[in-house]
């Protein structure tokens, strides 16, 4: 059955699902858009700040009734309420309250960056692939639900399994676990959940999978700083963030926002790695500053955070990330590699 029929046959069944106060959840208006890719189904209620528990029986019954026409599916009924804003931004913002830590892991590193395109996912993978040769266990999750790479650059194919009790069982790449929404996609669908269901994707991807004891989970976070960085900051404790930046002012200014935002809501800095800081001619192997040199890391040094290191811009690293073969997986020995491992014994450093 098409996707669109199967969302619109959920639609139909919700209709029978009353809700508070009268009326169906069908014809409620916070009802979300019914997303429904080949392995999950996901949507959203929006309610009034304090009717979340009121909402519970209904999104049970929601549940249900989209299970039952999903087949094997993972359902995702999420109930979002409206927060006031003083919580999310503003100087001086309150302490996030009720950060927890994710069953089975012990620190998480999150990987972002001001703006996109500026390799950070390129750079989460390797970090992870270097951190695992370190001897530790480690596994990735793609937070990127509106441009998921990591299958393409872990080479992962198919989707991920789900037990029983819908728990995701992660893939496994390179001795990594990895999990991305973007496995559970079909090729060139784009995800265009909104900011509650992208919260909420994110929350079950998570929490609701086995990670089977990690040392270390790597969260490749989208660009910028939306509401998945939010949401993310607010409900998980976050042992650091790598900040991605490419050499260019533009870039660093972006990645300043990133810092802004990352301080505001107190969550810990561990460094700037600067991608695509020169680079190296393949048949001379000579290095060309292209864009001058040491701009991050004055960068920075004005801004007060460690500089983690460069990145050269090589064409192996974009042809073996393009064909599932990180460098540090499958060109370990060489200066790409070595420049991963590096910075990774640097955030290994500065972690408790
Ligand atoms: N050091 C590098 N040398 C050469 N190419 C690179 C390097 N780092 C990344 N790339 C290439 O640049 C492109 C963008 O990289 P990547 O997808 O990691 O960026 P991103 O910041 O995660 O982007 P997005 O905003 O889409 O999430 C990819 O084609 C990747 O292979």
């Amino acid at each position: 059955m098409a996707d669109t029929d199967l969302a619109a046959q959920i639609k139909t069944a919700l209709a029978d699902v009353e809700i508070p106060g009268g009326g169906d959840l069908a014809g409620y208006a916070g009802l979300s858009e019914i997303i429904v890719t080949p392995g999950a189904i996901a949507f959203a209620i929006a309610v009034a700040s304090g009717m979340e528990a009121a909402f519970g029986p209904a999104r049970d019954e929601a549940h249900k009734r989209a299970q039952a026409l999903g087949g094997s599916r993972k359902v995702m009924v999420s109930i979002t309420a409206e927060k006031s804003n003083t919580a999310k931004f503003g100087h001086g913002a309150p302490q996030p309250q009720g950060k927890t830590r994710v069953k089975g892991v012990k620190r998480i590193i999150a990987v972002g960056s001001g703006k996109g395109g500026v390799g950070k996912s390129t750079t989460a993978v390797n970090i992870a692939l270097a951190l695992a040769d370190e001897g530790l266990k480690v596994g990735l999750l793609d937070a990127d639900l509106y441009g998921p790479s990591v299958p393409k650059l872990l080479g992962i194919e198919g989707k991920p399994a789900i037990r029983d009790d819908g728990i995701f069982t992660p893939h496994e790449a390179f001795g990594l676990k990895a999990i991305s929404i973007g496995s559970m996609l079909v090729p060139g669908q784009a995800v265009v959940w909104r900011g509650p269901m992208a919260t909420s994707g994110l929350r079950q991807l998570l929490r609701e999978t086995e990670w089977g004891g990690l040392d270390v989970l790597i969260i490749d976070l989208p660009p910028g700083t939306g509401d998945i960085h939010i949401a993310l900051f607010q409900q998980t404790i976050v042992d650091g963030v790598v900040i991605v930046s490419t050499p260019q002012d533009l870039a660093l200014i972006d990645a300043q926002k990133a810092i802004d935002m990352l301080r505001r809501m107190s969550v810990p800095v561990l460094g700037l790695v600067e991608n695509m800081s020169y680079f190296i001619a393949p048949d001379t192997g000579h290095r060309y500053d292209i864009f001058g040199t040491g701009g991050a890391e004055q960068a920075a040094g004005k801004l007060e955070i460690p500089f983690l290191g460069p990145i050269p811009l090589v064409m192996s690293i974009r042809e073996g990330s393009d064909a599932g073969m990180p460098p540090v997986a499958h060109a370990p020995e060489g200066p790409e590699a070595q420049a991963y491992r590096l910075i990774a014994r640097r955030i290994l450093a500065s972690i408790p």
